[in-house]
């Protein structure tokens, strides 16, 4: 088990690329406002594009469509698995960033000081998970190509261009929350595109209410820590990125309106989750006097 954990920490956190990275606006790949406008730009309108041309095409065989599908999902799996493990050790050995306490370790996180530098393992694996959701681009590629156009919803096209943009902005501002965000999304990552290559092979797994409940989960949890960043940063030393976790809220805000909605229209029997929904509508129609929110 020490040598399993020896030659992942090898790997993942101690090898000269990974520990001597840093993170410099203008040098590392993709590290420019003007590269994030370009690369946005180009997948909405390639998306918009291709979806309409594609209306008068026919459809990319399942024979070719699915092989492709299934390792493009399988790379992302394990991809995700790696950065969420990744992300992890590097938590775990950074004791510059955070102390050696786990449970204090792991709240320093949440709270990253005013004068981290974007340097180290941690800023290494967000620079990967930034590229990766780039990677993920392939996804709508693969469902205009299989003219599956039912499912580009607006919440998978406007997901896929804000997260490009709220990863970017993770690494600029260095922002506090960042590394919780990371291993949550990679470990639901992990879930999902688990679930999509079993799909993409035909055996279509019983547990999809799951991997929507797991991503609903992670939104409602970057809330709750939230909270205790915002007091941590007023009545404590101070977070780094304080004010770009503003922009990460509304994003998750909207992500997990919009999930809400997915799992109301495909899922027929309540759970816990659809009680919190409720609770959270009945409190925006109190905020905003209004009786028709969806
Ligand atoms: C269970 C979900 C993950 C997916 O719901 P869906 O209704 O889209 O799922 P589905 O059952 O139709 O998916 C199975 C179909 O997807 C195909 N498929 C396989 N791999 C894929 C890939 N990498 N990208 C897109 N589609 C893929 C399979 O071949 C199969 O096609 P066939 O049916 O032809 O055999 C859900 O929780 C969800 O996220 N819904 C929102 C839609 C979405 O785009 N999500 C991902 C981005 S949001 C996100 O990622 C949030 C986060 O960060 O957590």
């Amino acid at each position: 088990m020490a040598s399993v954990y020896a030659t992942l920490a090898y790997w993942l956190v101690n090898h000269p690329n990974i520990a001597n990275f840093t993170w410099t606006e203008g040098e590392t790949l993709g590290s420019t406002v003007f590269f994030v406008f370009v690369v946005v730009s180009v997948y909405l309108s390639a998306t918009f594009l291709l979806r309409y041309v594609m209306v008068s095409l026919p459809a990319l065989g399942p024979r070719i469509l699915k092989p492709i599908t299934a390792i493009h999902s399988l790379i992302l799996c394990l991809l995700s698995l790696t950065m969420a493990v990744g992300c992890t050790l590097s938590l775990a050995s950074s004791p510059d960033i955070v102390p050696s306490n786990p449970t204090a370790r792991f709240f320093r996180s949440i709270c990253l000081p005013l004068d981290v530098k974007p340097s180290g393992p941690l800023f290494f694996w967000a620079q990967v998970f930034y590229l990766s959701k780039i990677l993920e681009f392939g996804d709508t590629l693969l469902i205009i190509l299989g003219k599956s156009f039912q499912r580009l919803s607006f919440l998978h096209v406007y997901h896929h261009a804000v997260v490009v943009i709220m990863c970017f902005v993770w690494l600029r501002t260095r922002q506090s929350m960042f590394p919780f965000g990371l291993v949550a999304n990679s470990t639901v990552h992990v879930i999902m595109y688990g679930y999509y290559f079993l799909c993409a092979i035909g055996c279509r797994p019983k547990w999809k209410r799951l991997v929507t409940d797991c991503q609903v989960l992670q939104f409602l949890l970057a809330f709750g820590f939230a909270g205790w960043m915002f007091q941590e940063h007023v009545f404590g030393s101070g977070c780094s990125g304080f004010w770009a976790c503003g922009f990460n809220g509304v994003f998750n805000a909207s992500l997990l309106a919009l999930f809400f909605n997915f799992r109301s229209k495909n899922y027929a029997k309540k759970t816990i989750l659809d009680t919190w929904a409720e609770m959270i509508k009945d409190v925006g129609k109190k905020a905003i006097g209004s009786k028709k929110i969806d």
